[in-house]
């Protein structure tokens, strides 16, 4: 049994599509980064990576290689699972939370637990997706921001 823990930030910008979880979201603002900043599935591979001590996804996926400008977050989720299934593990939970002042996350909490299972071939209720406000405090209060983490029990195949 192995457990891990992830946390990402990206800054919000004009004029980007907000993917979160797998899930294209609804808002004026999305956020920024070299891959499609995908906050939520970029925690949840570095909790995975952490789990097998394989270090954090910018090692695997450095944010100078060309290859991954505009990468989609969920193929990498995929490779990372892949390194974690090579070694005879499999996902037994998943646990996570967005902080995001706004925009409301509730509508799509649903979908993203969809979406993440059908990319880790688990089932719905091995995954949870939780969201919070700062209460608007710092950089996720004032909206400059979203943060995610994400806390993983990998078992024995
Ligand atoms: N971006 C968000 C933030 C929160 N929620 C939901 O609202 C509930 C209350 O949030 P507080 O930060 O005021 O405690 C929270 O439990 C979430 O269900 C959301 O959907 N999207
Ligand atoms: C995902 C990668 C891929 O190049 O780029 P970013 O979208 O900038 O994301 P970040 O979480 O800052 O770092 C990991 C990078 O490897």
């Amino acid at each position: 049994m192995r457990i891990g823990q992830g946390f990402d930030v990206h800054a919000l910008e004009r004029d980007t599509d907000l993917i979160i979880g797998g899930v294209k979201i609804d808002y004026e603002f999305g956020l920024k980064g070299h891959s499609d900043a995908d906050v939520l599935l970029h925690a949840i591979s570095d909790a995975l990576l952490g789990a097998v001590a394989e270090g954090d996804i910018g090692k695997h996926f450095p944010d100078t290689d060309p290859a991954y400008k505009g990468a989609d977050s969920a193929k990498l989720l995929q490779e990372v699972y892949k390194l974690v299934t090579d070694k005879g593990l499999k996902l037994g939970n998943l646990d996570c939370t967005i902080i995001a002042e706004k925009p409301k996350m509730a509508p799509y909490i649903q979908d993203m637990r969809t979406r993440i299972s059908g990319l880790l071939e688990v089932t719905i209720g091995q995954v949870n997706v939780k969201a919070t406000t700062s209460e608007k405090l710092g950089f996720t209060g004032r909206k400059e921001g979203i943060a995610s983490l994400a806390t993983v029990l990998l078992i024995e195949d």
